[in-house]
């Protein structure tokens, strides 16, 4: 018997189409959508706005509670704002991308997103792909399928400096794998495949095999197989 609703997690690293394809599958299979990297590039814009020390776990500890963070998961348009500022455009900036690991190492703020992030997922009434670092493994143990996407350095870099045209491929490889390697090391909920994801390598595949590969996977879910 197909289920009415569907918890899809979609951990990896930096780069490996994560976004897209989840944007995507949501879209085509009529679900939410949630970005939750954009939640941590959000708080530490808040934190970077209002001169918190990045270098200082304690000063960020001590105000994570204080933004209010709203996520828009429409996977056609999501959106995202700060204390009601749209945010969607300086969060993408290279002072928040070079930040955001560190940010996103402390305790504090992984517990208050992480709850926002249940709170969205159990509101969803037909079902949401979520995406990040720690979905299958912490903020929801219990999805119904996880994905764990991962790609070559090679074809990462190659992607994102595409998308940042002509930015140099040497050194975006070098910012792509300094941030995997920050956010695999921290204490507090670090990115990891959980022992239960299907791992699918996206190196040689477009992202329209990769979407594909998906969809086929929350079908067959879907369908209890
Ligand atoms: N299979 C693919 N083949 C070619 N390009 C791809 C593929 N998947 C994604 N891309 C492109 O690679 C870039 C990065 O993709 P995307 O933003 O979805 O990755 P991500 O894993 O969400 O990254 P991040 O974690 O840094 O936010 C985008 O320009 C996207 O269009
Ligand atoms: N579940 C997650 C998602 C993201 N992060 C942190 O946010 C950074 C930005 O993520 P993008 O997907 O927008 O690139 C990422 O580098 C992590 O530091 C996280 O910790 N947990």
């Amino acid at each position: 018997m197909e289920r009415a609703t569907v918890i899809v997690a979609i951990d990896g690293p930096s780069g490996t189409g994560k976004s897209s394809t989840s944007k995507a599958v949501a879209a085509q299979l009529g679900l939410s959508y949630l970005d939750t990297g954009a939640q941590y590039r959000a708080i530490t814009w808040w934190m970077v706005n209002n001169g918190i020390d990045i270098e200082d776990p304690s000063a960020i500890a001590a105000v994570a509670g204080k933004p209010e963070i709203v996520s828009g998961t429409d996977p056609t348009g999501p959106t995202i704002t700060v204390d009601g500022t749209d945010v969607a455009g300086p969060i993408r900036t290279q002072e928040v991308t070079s930040q955001v690991s560190a940010v996103s190492a402390v305790p504090e703020v992984r517990a208050r997103i992480t709850e926002l992030q249940r709170s969205i997922a159990s509101d969803a009434e037909n079902g949401i792909v979520v995406e990040g670092r720690d979905i299958g493994t912490t903020v929801l143990p219990d999805a119904d399928l996880k994905i764990f996407l991962t790609a070559s350095p090679e074809a990462r870099a190659a992607r994102r400096s595409g998308e940042l045209k002509g930015a140099d491929v040497q050194s975006t490889r070098e910012a792509l794998l300094k941030r995997d390697a920050a956010d695999s090391s921290r204490k507090t909920s670090p990115l990891a495949k959980a022992d239960d994801a299907v791992e699918v390598d996206t190196s040689e595949l477009t992202l329209q095999q990769v979407i594909e590969c998906v969809v086929t996977l929350v079908e067959e879910k879907r369908a209890g197989k």
